[in-house]
């Protein structure tokens, strides 16, 4: 694992490259390269950015350009060189022999703050197979060992090394099995959540799903809706101002003041060119999104790059196969915007802070109007001797006004056409 021998104090400086090929996000993607550094505890020293139609084949860089990060670094004391693509192998290799740096491509930048990040065991094994994928065909890439090898079976570390070819062949036997280990674990561990998602599409309720890019306040808005509905507060999940804070999918039923109900779920932030080792692992991860009657994308407003990240989140969204799905914009961290007037509403965005009851209630509100716009107010005389209905419907519906005839209960509620449907032989009118 890549663990610092000092404990993380003193971090380790590194040199952050990358090849401005003209393409229109280049500025974006570095500043979020520095930020995934920091979010793996390197500090960003310096960074060197050449001017390229495509990169050198066999060094990524130019020679000249080699030779300028190797000098930077030597003069920064820097011992790292983080570089803003995945690289071939072999220009990993050709890198590290050139530079003395060891070099970390984005691909293993992200794949090593998902490793430190993940707490459950899904999150743990989906990591961990993405990681020896990563590493699989690097096997010899490297002649630099500052990190630990012992990664394999814990998902994390940069790179890795066999001393000769025997030994290389060996581990990556050995490597493969322990993907096809780990695979068949997984499948385990997401059948059992598989069976908890069944039950709950079997309560019928509408779901709706928190996406968006990592850091934009999705965990923030799940806690704030569970607090503002008088949710227990161990229903709250785990928010912090820092990259990836989320790695597994939480789902929490809500009940509003008018007994409205909907599963709400939280899920893996998104980020720029998220490694495809990644997404194929955590599929199953992100696919709860698309089994959602409506989605939150939320949006960092505060963030200068904000509508970047949200190109972002719907480009990751089509490739994980989420589409046509109703879609509320949540710009959230209105509070940090002076010029920002919220909370308030225009056609399907919303602008507000996820730590702002006002702001919540708001949201609440368009998420009713969304879901259950196909909810009708119906009258209904329910027998005395037919209570289980009267039950069913104090418990589920929105209740308006409720009479006691000689007849039995005459009861005026708002109800989902579900309901409407089992209900329809009690249908009053006078
Ligand atoms: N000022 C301000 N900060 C906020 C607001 N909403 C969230 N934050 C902060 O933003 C940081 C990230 O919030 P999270 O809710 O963890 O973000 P997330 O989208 O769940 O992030 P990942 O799990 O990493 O994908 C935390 O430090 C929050 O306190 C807001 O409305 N205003
Ligand atoms: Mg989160």
């Amino acid at each position: 694992m890549f663990m610092k021998m000092n404990g993380g104090k003193n971090m380790d400086g590194a040199i952050l490259a990358g090849i401005d090929s003209g393409q229109e996000n280049f500025e974006y993607t570095m500043n979020e390269l520095a930020a995934l550094t920091q979010a793996a505890t390197i500090k960003p020293e310096l960074t060197i950015t050449q001017k390229l139609d495509k990169p050198v084949s066999a060094t990524y860089f130019g020679s000249g350009k080699l030779n300028e990060i190797k000098n930077a670094a030597t003069a920064k004391s820097a011992i790292d060189l983080i570089i803003n693509d995945e690289l071939t192998p072999t220009q990993l290799r050709n890198i590290e022999d050139q530079t003395n740096l060891t070099v970390i491509d984005r691909t293993a930048l992200i794949l090593e703050i998902f490793a430190r990040r993940a707490h459950t065991r899904e999150a743990k094994l989906q990591v961990q197979i993405a990681s020896l994928q990563y590493r699989l065909p690097r096997l010899r890439t490297s002649s630099l060992n500052r990190f630990d090898q012992q990664t394999a079976g814990s998902g994390g570390g940069f790179t890795s090394r066999g001393s000769g070819e025997t030994q290389m062949e060996l581990n990556r036997r050995t490597i493969q099995n322990q993907i096809n280990h780990l695979r068949h674990q997984l499948k385990e561990v997401e059948q059992e959540e598989q069976t908890k998602r069944k039950a709950r599409d079997r309560s019928n309720l509408k779901t709706v799903a928190l996406v968006g890019y990592t850091n934009a306040g999705k965990s923030t808005t799940m806690n704030g809706l569970l607090r503002l509905t008088g949710q227990d507060e161990e229903k709250q999940v785990f928010e912090k101002n820092m990259l990836f804070a989320t790695l597994d999918t939480s789902v929490r039923k809500i009940q509003f003041a008018d007994n409205k109900q909907i599963l709400l779920s939280d899920t893996v932030g998104f980020v720029s060119s998220l490694p495809h080792q990644l997404v194929e692992a955590f599929k199953t991860t992100l696919s709860e999104a698309a089994q959602a009657d409506l989605l939150i994308q939320v949006i960092d407003a505060s963030d200068p790059h904000a509508k970047e990240m949200v190109k972002t989140t719907e480009k990751t969204l089509r490739e994980i196969g989420v589409t046509g799905i109703p879609m509320i914009y949540a710009f959230n961290k209105a509070d940090l915007e002076p010029q920002l007037s919220y909370p308030q509403i225009a056609g399907d965005q919303i602008t507000f802070s996820a730590q702002d009851d006002e702001s919540l209630k708001l949201l609440i509100k368009m998420i009713k109007k969304t879901l259950f716009a196909d909810f009708e107010t119906k009258t209904y005389l329910i027998p005395f001797d037919e209570g289980k209905y009267l039950e069913q419907l104090n418990s589920n519906a929105s209740i308006l006004n409720t009479d006691y005839l000689a007849k039995g209960t005459l009861i005026t509620a708002e109800v989902s056409p579900a309901t409407a449907g089992i209900l329809q032989k009690f249908e009053y009118s006078n």
